[in-house]
């Protein structure tokens, strides 16, 4: 497998779509419509809170957004490539909803984080060596190494948490899909789960799209009023170039665009002094 930038040391463009939905509608069969002529533009960095009444639709858009139901009209595309060809899918971290486990299922939690890597099919495969790194960083990131040979159906809701967000981490994902992550979770621990998150949307270059029901928290990282709204689906939105080192990396991009610029210029007038 291609070894990708960890997701600390890589530099965020904040102009590259991560998420274009055009003019989405779905139903399921034989029912009426869950949602229609839906547009959404997500770009690098970008943090999307998804607000809605029960039923609204909003796991059935993150279903759609990864590739599990399948739009009747429009186009989706991820990171500026149309759905059905898009295959780099270690790039999205996915947390579906309600998680909880059986606490009888034998995994430990370093065996379900190392699962990410895999899929569920093969949770229990042998493990290298670099796989096991991963799983380290990962847990090391979430502050769950201390469980990690512990059962996942041992833990607390909280703990399963970290413990399905590290499994969503471990392939450095460019994208973290969210759904309701603090279901069930005392409300200290969803501050805590919180303010993690906002951390990582601030000091790490992933872009988030989150279902929550917590308007409290969405309001107060998102701004008030939603940037869209689609039937009973909200949609509050903090762009990357809120983020101060996004404004940063655009001028140093441009910087370096510009003195690029420049040395083309100069190599051509070298290769041209040479030439002729
Ligand atoms: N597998 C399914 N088959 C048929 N209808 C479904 C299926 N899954 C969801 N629905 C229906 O589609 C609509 C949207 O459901 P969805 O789960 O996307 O809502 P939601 O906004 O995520 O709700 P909640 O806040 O309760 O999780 C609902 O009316 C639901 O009953």
């Amino acid at each position: 497998m291609q070894q990708s930038t960890p997701f600390w040391e890589r530099e965020p463009d904040c102009h590259q779509d991560i998420i274009t939905l055009d003019n989405v509608g779905f139903g399921y069969q034989g029912q009426r419509q869950v949602m229609s002529g839906l547009n959404l533009s997500v770009k690098e960095r970008d943090f999307v809170g998804l607000i809605g009444s029960n039923g609204a639709g909003k796991t059935t858009l993150l279903k759609m957004i990864v590739g599990l139901l399948k739009p009747d009209t429009g186009q989706i595309r991820l990171f500026g490539k149309p759905l059905p060809e898009f295959k780099q899918w270690e790039k999205i971290g996915y947390v579906p909803q309600k998680n909880a486990f059986n606490p009888l299922f034998p995994a430990t939690v370093r065996e379900v984080v190392t699962s990410g890597l895999y899929g569920r099919s093969r949770l229990f495969r042998r493990l290298s060596k670099a796989d096991l790194q991963k799983a380290d960083d990962a847990m090391h990131a979430l502050d769950i190494e201390n469980l990690a040979a512990k059962r996942i159906g041992q833990l607390s809701g909280g703990q399963q948490q970290r413990v399905f967000l590290a499994r969503a981490l471990i392939n450095n994902p460019s994208l973290l899909i969210l759904d309701e992550p603090t279901v069930g979770i005392d409300a200290e621990t969803q501050e805590g789960f919180f303010h993690m998150i906002k951390h990582m949307h601030q000091h790490h270059n992933i872009t988030f799209l989150m279902v929550s029901h917590d308007m409290e928290m969405i309001r107060s990282y998102l701004g008030q009023k939603p940037a869209a709204e689609y039937g009973k689906l909200k949609f509050y939105l903090k762009h990357s170039h809120e983020l101060q080192d996004c404004v940063e990396n655009n001028l140093t991009h441009s910087l370096r665009g510009l003195r690029q610029h420049m040395d083309n210029g100069r190599e051509v007038a070298r290769v041209g002094s040479v030439k002729y």
